[in-house]
Formats: structure tokens, C-alpha cells, sequence
């Protein structure tokens, strides 16, 4: 999987989005017709072979035609000849000439302008290439061949035999040392099962009954301490530092000092790193071995004082009498390592969910109106004050307010679907997918097809009232990806979010670009784009105290 977030990048573009708020259409009629109605393009495997080889002779009759022209556009069809050539020699490195109906798109001599494509800009990598070659294709993700897909078909076929793919080898090399071999999405069969199994004792409902005060009194604090105090959020950088604390102290019982959190960063660079010798792939390792150094001190310590049992240990309590697929526990080494997966694998998503969420009910007054009502009229002062919620209040009186965090999650997708390695020559959705390609099932291109999600561009949450789309199923909205390895965490960052919107809404009235701080030269944010899509970091919004409602 692709998960994680650089620290700091300075290559960061606005991220072509479809309709959000104010923001151009990018989708047309024309392509959800075509994109979807139809699913198989029978090129045979030869036809394909004699067409790229003819369009590669066409391309060169045209080089030689126009040498002594100097203008741009010649100079452009000189790179689409080199394209065109890795796009053959790829097939025939490969030995694609043997198959029948290969997807199509490109994957080029060794993947790199596919892979380079994609670190670019995710999102629009995967619509431009919907909308050209419809919802299956062929790429390359991270130098390696795949097939992206996402139509109901082939999302139906997939759920058949995912279960038995592995999802170690399509993983880039760095993000495979890094992981760990105590990284769940390194994990196949019987050690998998057992590793998930301790998962439903920390991501499932009695985890998040225990979580949701602990949840609320660190989200008061940050709303009526930091926030307020400022008048100021940076979705980017503020929900990532607040949502990184709250998860150590809602894993570890406690928030390290800075110097130690600061290393999640450097632990998040070096797991996508380009290569082992790279400088990030160096300070990564060096930072997941501080973080583990200072976990298991920490967990040791606590089990010392004989303190597992109290209220902040719960997650490393669960995790000292957590069993492997021997029936064996832990060791302390791996409780400590999974402390910091864990925590690694929620900040980012949670913050991302936070700030686009926010981002979109500014762009969307209408629906930031419903949301707001729908907070201020559910807690009492005194709850909101004393921190005393509980889950089921939250999932009975927030309904509108989750749907709001869903539809973000659909319009602005922040992550890709789960990578496997396909390890037989198979039939999807009527195309060949040779052995050794990755196979992913891409929750974006589901998220915009419009026979589940009509207007697919629009943000508009009351789709995912129940009654309003009964057609929505976990077929088409996946998030969190899907079969072995789908994500165990939504719902705790469903909830984090929708408890960080509560106290939002209970302070502030609204908000909107600050345009006086001195980074912002745009109303609309730019982009860290890889591996999670999340606002930047000098993206800044004015908060409007609402005087009327005081907390
Ligand atoms: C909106 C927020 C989130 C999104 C979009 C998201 C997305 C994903 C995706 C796409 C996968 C890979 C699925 C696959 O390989 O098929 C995944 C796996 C995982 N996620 Fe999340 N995630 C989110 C929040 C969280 C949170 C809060 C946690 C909490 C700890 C978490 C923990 C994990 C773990 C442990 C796995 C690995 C599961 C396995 O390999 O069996 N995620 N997530």
C-alpha cells in the first residue's frame, strides 16, 4: 500500500480536483457514458503488438519528416516517439506478445514515466487515465507493472481470488524494510489472521466506546485551548500535529517529548523513499529505531508499575496479552514496533480526513449550515465542556456530520487501493492480467462512477443517508481499501473527525482563507500529493468566533 507522508516538500501542486465548491469541472458527460458502459476493448494481443509497432513507424516517418523544423510541437512528438518506443520495447521485455487482451494503457520500458506520472499528482493520474482508457487499464505503480481497476465488474470478479494474492511483493522495497516484518500488509495467511485478530480489541466498538472521552478531551483542548486562543487553523499542518498526539496518547498513554514525535516524520519519509541508499531511507531507519527504543522503555515501564490496567494503557494492555498464529505472545519488541505502525498508519489519514473535511464545508455553505445545527443541537454545554461523550451518542446525533466526512472521503479521495502481486496469468473483466502484474482495486475510480454516486463531482453528503442511496455498499465506497487487507482504522478516523467538527462548530461560526498570512498567495490550497493527498502545510484559514453560541 501507498501510506505515509513526507515531511516537507516543497514540489507540492494544486491538486486538479472535480467540481469542489468553486473549482472546474474536470469530468464530462461524454466520459462517465463511455467510462463505464463499457468494459472490454477487444484489442487482441497481436493487434496491440502491430499497433504500437505501426504507431512507433508512423512516429518515426514524421521525426525524419521534420528535422529541420525546431518548433515545439516537433520537439513534443520527438518525446512521444521515445514514449511510444519504451511502450514496445516494455512488450516485448515482458513477453506480452503471448497474451490476448491486455488492458489498455501504458506501462513503458521499465515503468518510470508511468510511476513518475503518478508521484506527480495521484489523482488526476488516475482520471485522466479513466477517462482515456475507461475503468480498467494498465500502468506501472513504483516501477512495477499493474492493472488499476475499479468498475462493479472487475471489483466483483477481484473479491473472488483476492484473498489468496500476496501483498508483500508489491510493496516498494524501502516501505518493505521499514514496515517491518511485523507490518500487517507485509502479511499473508495464518500469520495475518491472527495479526488482524488483535486489531477488532483496538479499532473495534468497545476499543472506540473506551477512546471516544479520552478523544474528546484532547479535541477540547486543542479546539478552546489552541485554536481559539489563535483564531487561525492550518488544516495541514495543525489537524497533523494534533491528530499525531492524540494518537500517542490514546496507543502509548502518553505524548513523547517533540524530539521523539518529530521522528514519525522522518520515519514516514524513508518508508517511500526512492532507495535503500537514499538519505531519507538512512534517517527513517534511524528514526524507527529511537521511536521503538522509546516505546518499549515506555511499555516496559508501565507493565513494571503494574499500571496496564489503567484507563490510558488500554491499547498497550490488549497489546501485552496479544497472541501470534503459534498461539505465542508478543514479544515486547513487537509491541512496541506495532505501538508505532499503529500510530503511523492513523495520524496522516485522520489529519487528512480533518482538513479536507473542513476545507470542503467552506466551500459548501449549504451543507456546512446542516453540519453545524446538527453539532450545536446534540451536547449540552456541560458535555462538550467536561468531555463526557459517549460512542453511541456521537453515532446517533452526528448522522449528518459523518456523512459530511464520508462524502470528503469520496471526493477527495487521500489515498489508493491496496497493492497485491497477481501471481498467475487470469482473465479480469475480460481482459488478460499476466503473472507477476500488481493488481489494485482503485477506491477513486469507484468514487466517480455516477450509477452509484450521480454528479459524482458535487460534494454532497446526504447521499450517504441511507434512505437517499441505498445503492452505495462496500462494492463502491472502499476508502480503506478491500479484501484481506482493508483498513481496520475508518471508523476511528470517522470518529476522530467527527468529534474534532463538533468542537469546531462549537466554537467557530465559520471559516475562510487567510489571505493576510504571508504564505498564502491562493484562496484554494496546494497539495502534498504522495502517499496521502493532504492540504499543505502553509495553508491557512481565519476562524470566526461565533459570540452567540459561547461554549
Ligand atoms: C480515512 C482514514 C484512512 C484511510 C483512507 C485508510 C486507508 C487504508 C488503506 C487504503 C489500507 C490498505 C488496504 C489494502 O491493502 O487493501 C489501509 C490499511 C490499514 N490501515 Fe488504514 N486508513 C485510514 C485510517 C486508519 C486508521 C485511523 C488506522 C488506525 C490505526 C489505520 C490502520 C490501518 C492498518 C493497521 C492497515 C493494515 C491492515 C492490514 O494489512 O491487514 N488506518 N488503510
Amino acid at each position: 500500500m501507498t501510506r505515509g507522508q513526507r515531511r516537507e516538500r516543497t514540489d507540492t501542486s494544486q491538486t486538479p480536483s472535480p467540481r469542489l465548491g468553486h473549482v472546474p469541472l474536470e469530468f464530462t458527460s461524454r466520459m462517465r457514458v463511455s467510462v463505464y458502459s463499457t468494459s472490454v476493448h477487444s484489442t487482441s494481443c497481436l493487434g496491440a503488438y502491430t499497433a504500437a509497432a505501426r504507431d512507433a513507424r508512423r512516429l518515426r516517418h514524421r521525426r525524419l519528416a521534420t528535422t529541420v523544423c525546431r518548433n515545439k510541437r516537433e520537439i513534443s512528438s520527438k518525446l512521444n516517439l521515445d514514449l511510444d518506443l519504451g511502450q514496445v520495447l516494455g512488450t516485448v521485455k515482458r513477453n506480452e506478445g503471448l497474451y490476448d487482451n491486455l488492458p489498455p494503457g501504458k506501462v513503458g520500458l521499465f515503468g518510470l514515466r508511468e510511476t513518475f506520472a503518478y508521484l506527480n499528482d495521484p489523482n488526476k493520474f488516475i482520471r485522466t487515465r479513466v477517462e482515456k482508457y475507461g475503468p480498467v487499464f494498465k500502468t506501472a505503480f513504483f516501477f512495477k507493472p499493474a492493472v488499476v481497476f475499479g468498475s462493479p465488474e472487475a471489483i466483483r470478479e477481484f473479491k473472488d481470488f483476492e484473498g489468496d494474492l500476496p501483498a508483500d511483493a508489491a510493496l516498494p522495497e524501502t516501505f518493505r524494510e521499514l514496515h517491518t516484518e511485523y507490518g500487517a500488509l507485509r502479511m499473508s495467511g495464518e500469520r495475518h489472521k491472527a495479526t488482524r485478530a488483535n486489531f477488532g480489541k483496538v479499532l473495534g466498538r468497545s476499543a472506540l466506546t473506551h477512546y471516544t472521552p479520552i478523544l474528546a478531551k484532547l479535541t477540547r483542548d486543542f479546539v478552546k485551548g489552541e485554536l481559539l486562543e489563535k483564531r487561525t487553523l492550518q488544516p495541514g499542518y495543525d489537524c497533523r500535529q494534533f491528530c499525531l498526539k492524540a494518537l500517542f496518547q490514546l496507543f502509548l498513554g502518553t505524548v513523547p517529548p517533540q524530539d521523539i514525535m518529530e521522528k514519525m516524520y522522518f520515519y514516514n519519509e524513508g518508508l517511500l523513499a526512492l532507495g535503500k541508499l537514499s538519505p531519507e531511507f538512512t534517517e527513517g531507519k534511524k528514526a524507527l529505531e529511537d521511536l521503538q527504543e522509546f516505546c518499549l522503555k515506555h511499555f516496559r515501564t508501565v507493565r513494571a508499575q503494574g499500571k496496564l490496567d489503567d484507563p490510558e494503557y488500554f491499547f498497550l494492555k490488549q497489546y501485552s496479552q496479544a497472541t501470534d498464529e503459534n498461539g505465542d505472545l508478543f514479544t515486547d519488541e513487537r509491541v512496541a514496533v506495532t505501538t508505532i505502525l499503529m500510530i503511523w498508519g492513523a495520524f496522516i489519514e485522520a489529519a487528512a480526513s480533518m482538513g479536507h473535511t473542513t476545507w470542503l464545508l467552506m466551500r459548501n455553505p449549504d451543507k456546512a449550515k446542516k453540519v453545524r445545527a446538527e453539532c450545536r443541537s446534540s451536547f449540552s454545554r456541560e458535555e462538550l465542556d467536561s468531555g463526557k461523550l459517549t460512542l453511541d451518542d456521537v453515532y446517533t446525533k452526528l448522522t449528518f456530520t459523518e456523512c459530511a466526512i464520508k462524502e470528503a472521503l469520496r471526493v477527495m479521495p487521500q489515498t489508493a487501493g491496496g497493492l497485491r502481486v497477481n501471481p498467475e496469468t487470469r482473465t479480469l473483466a475480460g481482459f488478460t492480467v499476466p503473472s507477476g502484474y500488481v493488481l489494485t482495486a482503485d477506491p477513486r475510480i469507484a468514487f466517480l462512477n455516477p450509477d452509484f454516486f450521480p454528479d459524482p463531482e458535487d460534494y454532497r453528503p446526504e447521499r450517504f443517508l441511507p434512505a437517499e442511496n441505498p445503492a452505495i455498499t462496500p462494492d463502491n465506497f472502499f476508502p480503506g481499501g478491500m479484501g484481506q487487507h482493508k483498513c481496520p482504522g475508518i471508523s476511528l478516523s470517522n470518529l476522530m473527525v467527527s468529534i474534532y467538527l463538533l468542537y469546531l462548530y462549537s466554537c467557530f461560526d465559520k471559516w475562510e482563507p487567510d489571505m493576510s498570512a504571508e504564505e498564502m498567495d491562493s484562496e484554494d490550497p496546494q497539495y502534498i500529493q504522495v502517499p496521502i493527498v493532504i492540504i499543505d502545510d502553509r495553508y491557512q484559514l481565519k476562524l470566526e468566533r461565533n459570540w452567540q453560541y459561547e461554549m
